[in-house]
């Protein structure tokens, strides 16, 4: 097999006094979109922004993440993204004064030719609507350019946090569409609750469960079993699948024990 774009080993984050990621191991291979999957609060953002170097400063993270060969942990935000590590928030975080041109531009990284032809190739609405601000565009278009800005830019990987969330079922299959093109570039690392879209999109997937994998493998084949999901996830099936709302009481971040 080759080698993972992204291994996480025994990575742990404490904030607040909780224990919110415990030994917290697996790969993202070099190619297509690994997703990760659990219930509500059990630790799926705080794993990327542990990634990214977004770990509040109060917070404690220990264990190893490597992109290739690169250790991650001891570098700052802004260098991992300008090495190509590329950060979707779940957020959005997309500048509502400014115009979509504006957000853009701001995405643009020195030194380097930013790709405005892929990005609208992609996304020809944000060319269309250029001059809009980023605070009147849809859920839905605010999405395509907190996307589109990413991908101004060359990526080895993409970290993508809950990109549907919140949005129309027409708008969902739009933008799991684009992430689809974008995953034959570029290999994701997707956080997605929408058991469709990771259907659609996922090759592997991790499962967290309490701050700890609780399965890992091939997507397909978890989405397959039926009892695994609605123990882990909380939902039996795919079709009609809505996100469960509620955190299960083992699938909370525990209270720091130790
Ligand atoms: N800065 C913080 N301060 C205190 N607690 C935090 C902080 N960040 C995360 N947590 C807690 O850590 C747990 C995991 O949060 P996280 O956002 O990683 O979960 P998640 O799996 O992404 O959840 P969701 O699916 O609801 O987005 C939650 O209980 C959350 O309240």
């Amino acid at each position: 097999m080759s080698e993972p774009v992204l291994t996480v080993e025994d990575l742990s984050v404490r904030i607040a006094g909780l224990h919110i990621l415990q030994g917290v191991s697996f790969t993202v291979a070099p190619t297509g979109v690994t997703v990760l999957l659990g219930r509500n609060g059990v630790g799926k953002t705080t794993t990327l922004r542990a990634v990214v170097g977004l770990t509040p400063r109060s917070g404690e993270v220990r264990g190893t993440v490597r992109m290739g060969a690169r250790s991650l942990l001891s570098q700052r935000t802004h260098r991992l993204v300008r090495d190509g590590l590329g950060y979707v928030p779940e957020d959005r975080c997309v500048f509502a004064g400014l115009t979509v041109a504006e957000n853009l531009r701001l995405a643009e990284r020195r030194g380097t030719t930013a790709a405005y032809d892929r990005v609208f190739a992609l996304f020809p609405e944000l060319d269309r609507r250029s001059r809009q601000r980023a605070g009147s565009l849809s859920g839905g278009q605010q999405q395509m350019l907190a996307i589109g800005r990413v991908l101004l830019n060359d990526n080895r990987l993409l970290l993508v946090d809950e990109p549907t969330k919140g949005l129309a079922p027409k708008v969902v299959t739009e933008v799991a569409e684009v992430l689809e093109r974008v995953a034959e570039s570029v290999p994701v690392l997707l956080v997605e609750q929408n058991l469709a879209v990771v259907r659609r999109l996922a090759r592997d997937a991790v499962v967290l469960a309490a701050g700890r994998v609780a399965w890992a493998g091939d997507a397909q084949e978890l989405l397959l079993e039926t009892a695994l999901t609605r123990s882990l996830l909380g939902v039996g099936s795919v079709e009609g699948h809505q996100p469960a709302s509620q955190p299960a009481a083992a699938a909370s971040a525990p209270e720091d024990g130790n």
